[in-house]
């Protein structure tokens, strides 16, 4: 089994961006949405962009925004993917790629075997399928939380779609999610932090060398 791409997510600093970079990470992801923790300004934004120059490819992480948003932050960070991880559509998923002319990624959640079905939806419209633990109700945040949902679902999965799998992975749980999963692309943000929205460079590196020797 190939190793799996790793995406460190919520990327904010220098510094971790760095980290990422070092322990061979290819997606940084830069997360624009205000509730989070982990929100970057559009200022933050360009200079991550610059600092990053192609080393790794840049992710802008996105729910439910608009397109003039969505515009700004591609052209300030030069962002190479976007992800979408809200409620948008099919249609809608379709209609970024071909605005923006990059590779769309839509995060779904799940909690069930229906959402692992109805996932069969996106394709032609995402190149890759996130699938990610559902948030509870009145949560904060649709994701970012640190939920784990039930692996052996994906089981199910027989889409043409690439996927990857988010949600609750860090250092200790990511060579076994890799196994059960045989997932292709493993995406972190909270399981690398030391608090909501700090990134921690050792479980950075730690959880990059997991993945790897899974
Ligand atoms: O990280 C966030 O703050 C965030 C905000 C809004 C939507 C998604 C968010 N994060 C993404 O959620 C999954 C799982 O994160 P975690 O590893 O469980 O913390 C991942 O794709 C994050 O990029």
């Amino acid at each position: 089994m190939p190793a799996p791409a790793i995406k460190i997510c919520g990327i904010n600093t220098s510094a971790a961006l760095d980290a990422a970079i070092a322990a061979r990470a290819e997606y940084t992801g830069l997360v624009f949405f205000p509730p989070s923790p982990r929100n970057v300004t559009i200022r933050d934004a360009a200079q991550l962009g610059a600092r990053n120059a192609g080393r790794s490819r840049l992710v802008g992480l996105f729910v439910d925004a608009d397109d003039a948003t969505i515009a700004e932050a591609v052209t300030a960070a030069r962002l190479d993917v976007l992800q979408l991880h809200g409620q948008e559509t099919p249609a809608r998923a379709a209609q970024l790629r071909a605005q923006f002319g990059l590779p769309v990624w839509k995060a779904l959640s799940v909690a069930g075997p229906d959402d692992i079905s109805g996932a069969t939806r996106y394709a032609g419209a995402a190149d890759l399928l996130l699938f990610d633990a559902k948030a509870p109700k009145g949560a904060a945040l649709p994701g970012g939380l640190g939920l784990v949902f039930d692996w052996t679902l994906l089981k199910a999965w027989r889409g043409p779609t690439a996927w990857g799998l988010a949600g609750g992975l860090g250092p200790d749980n990511v060579a076994d999610a890799v196994r059960q999963t045989g997932a292709e692309l493993v995406d972190v943000s909270s399981g690398v932090e030391s608090a909501p929205g700090v990134k921690d460079e050792s479980r950075i590196q730690a959880f990059c060398r997991a993945a790897r020797a899974a």
